[in-house]
Parts: structure tokens; C-alpha cells; sequence
């Protein structure tokens, strides 16, 4: 019986649990290097949010007992935020428009504490940071802030060089030491791969005066589900949507193609990303 077991037995047996912890944690390391060599170079690339979201959900849905499922994805994203450092030069670049804004923490909380992180006063100047090869990643306010510039319009031009959304953060459930209910996008200058549980978001350049329930329209009509409409910017001669749908959409997705073919009301479609959603909360709680 377990109750017979003395704490000297207990904590013997508790030492080699660690080892054996520690150990596949030294052999996952040499895993992950050799995936870095195969992968080449490219700091960029060896960021894969998909596939890490997968890791992390495939996780938590064969997770039971006891263990709190919030502290098992604080243990993974450490790792993965380890095994990153490992593999290449991959630095973090994050909006910080006073201090105590939060976005530091939820860059800690999401990348670990190997990654640099550095701070900046201005979206623009992350996303000018990130464009330039400087930072690997960014941390973006959400665009439906108001206190915010609309940095997501200098993300609208086709160029697969400029950053893309990557992520939304906290990824691994809101809580106490992650912001604070604050929440923000990652961009990088990589493709956002599917992971059968996605939203992707989407910059429109319509007529002006469009309404929103015009836009849901068109949208549905080409078969794209608009989940928020994040943010216009008005001008004399057109309008700039920003809005988050349903799914992966690849940049040349056939459904954008149908949105503009008809050049009414919408004149140009560029997707800008896209992220695997975030656990909920419901998703963390037994
Ligand atoms: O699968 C990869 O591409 C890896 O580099 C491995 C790994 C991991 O630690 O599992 C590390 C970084 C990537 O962002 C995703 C996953």
C-alpha cells in the first residue's frame, strides 16, 4: 500500500522520476537540433506556431490527474521557447508603449526566458523591426484597440517578404501572469501553416460607405465566415477593412479570388496572417 511507503521512499522515488524526466528532456534537445539542421538556416523558418499548437494540443487531450493543464503548457511553451534559442538566431521584438503594459509578460509567458526580447515604444517601430530582418518575432496590440495606430495597413502590400500574423497570444489560456486579460498578435515573416483549428485575418480595400452588414454579406457570399470586424480606415476614395475569419486562408485561397472578381465592393483582398486559436479557458478546467 502507498501509505506504507516512508518519505525517504516516497522522495527516492520522486529522484528518479526527475532523472528520468531530465533525461528525455536532454534527448528531446538532440531531437530538436538534428529538426534545426534539416530545417537550414533561416531563423525565420524554424518558427513553426502550427506545429507547436499541435504539440501543445495534442497534449493537453491525452493529459490527466491532477497535474493543472495551465502548468503543463507553461512547462511546453519553456521547452519549445529553449529548443527555439537552440536552433538559430530568433529574437523578439514587443510593443511596450509604457511600462507594466503587459505585452512584455505575454511575450515572456508564450516564448520562455531564453529568447531576447525588446521593447519598443510605437507598433510601427516593431513592425519596421520585424520587416527589416532585425526581430523574428513581433508583438502586436490587437488592432481593434483604439489607443492604437493602424499598423496592420503597412502589412497590406503583397510582398512575401513582409511579416504576416502569426500568432495570438496568450495562447495557452487567460490567467493570472498573462496580461491580465490583455491580448496581442505575433507577426513574423513566415507562412502561417494550417493546423485544422484556425483564423486567419484579412485586409479589404472597398468603396466608401460599405456597411458592415454589406461587407458580411459579400464575405459570406464567397464563402468566407468573418468572426470580427477588427478595424476601418476611412478615406475620401476607399475604405480599409481589417477583419478576422473563420479558417486557414492561403494567400492566393480561391475564395479571395471569388471576393474580387467582381471588384464590387471589394477592389483588393490580401490576407495577413493567420494563427491557431488559443485555448480557452473551458479548454483548461477539468
Ligand atoms: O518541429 C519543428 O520544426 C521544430 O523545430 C521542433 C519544435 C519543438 O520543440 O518541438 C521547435 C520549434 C518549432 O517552432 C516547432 C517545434
Amino acid at each position: 500500500m502507498a501509505s506504507e511507503k516512508s518519505l525517504d521512499d516516497l522522495r527516492q522515488e520522486l529522484d528518479r522520476i526527475d532523472d528520468a524526466l531530465h533525461d528525455l528532456l536532454m534527448r528531446r534537445t538532440e531531437v530538436v537540433v538534428q529538426v534545426g539542421a534539416v530545417k537550414g538556416i533561416d531563423n525565420a523558418a524554424l518558427l513553426r506556431p502550427g506545429r507547436e499548437a499541435e504539440i501543445l494540443r495534442r497534449l493537453v487531450s491525452r493529459h490527466h490527474g491532477r497535474f493543472p493543464k495551465v502548468s503543463l503548457l507553461r512547462i511546453w511553451r519553456e521547452i519549445i521557447g529553449g529548443m527555439i534559442g537552440l536552433q538559430g538566431d530568433v529574437s523578439v521584438a514587443v510593443y511596450m508603449p509604457d511600462r507594466g503594459a503587459g505585452y512584455l509578460e505575454l511575450a515572456r509567458d508564450h516564448f520562455g526566458v531564453v529568447l531576447p526580447i525588446t521593447p519598443f515604444r510605437s507598433a510601427g517601430q516593431v513592425t519596421r523591426t520585424v520587416a527589416e530582418g532585425s526581430a523574428t518575432v513581433g508583438i502586436m496590440p490587437m488592432p481593434d484597440r483604439e489607443d492604437v495606430e493602424a499598423w496592420w495597413i503597412s502589412l497590406m502590400g503583397d510582398s512575401p517578404d513582409l511579416p504576416r500574423i502569426i500568432a495570438r497570444l496568450p495562447f495557452s489560456g487567460p490567467g493570472p501572469g498573462r496580461g491580465d486579460g490583455l491580448e496581442a498578435l505575433a507577426i513574423g515573416r513566415l507562412a502561417p501553416e494550417p493546423t485544422g483549428y484556425d483564423r486567419s485575418w484579412l485586409a479589404l480595400e472597398t468603396a466608401p460607405d460599405i456597411s458592415r452588414a454589406r461587407l458580411r454579406s459579400v464575405l459570406s457570399a464567397a464563402g468566407i465566415e468573418p468572426t470580427m470586424l477588427a478595424a476601418t480606415q476611412r478615406t475620401e476614395e476607399n475604405w480599409l477593412h481589417l477583419v478576422e475569419v473563420s479558417g486557414h486562408l492561403g494567400a492566393d485561397d480561391r475564395r479571395i479570388r471569388r471576393l474580387v472578381e467582381l471588384k464590387q465592393p471589394v477592389f483588393h483582398a490580401v490576407v495577413l496572417g493567420g494563427y491557431p486559436v488559443p485555448f480557452s479557458q473551458e479548454d483548461l478546467t477539468d
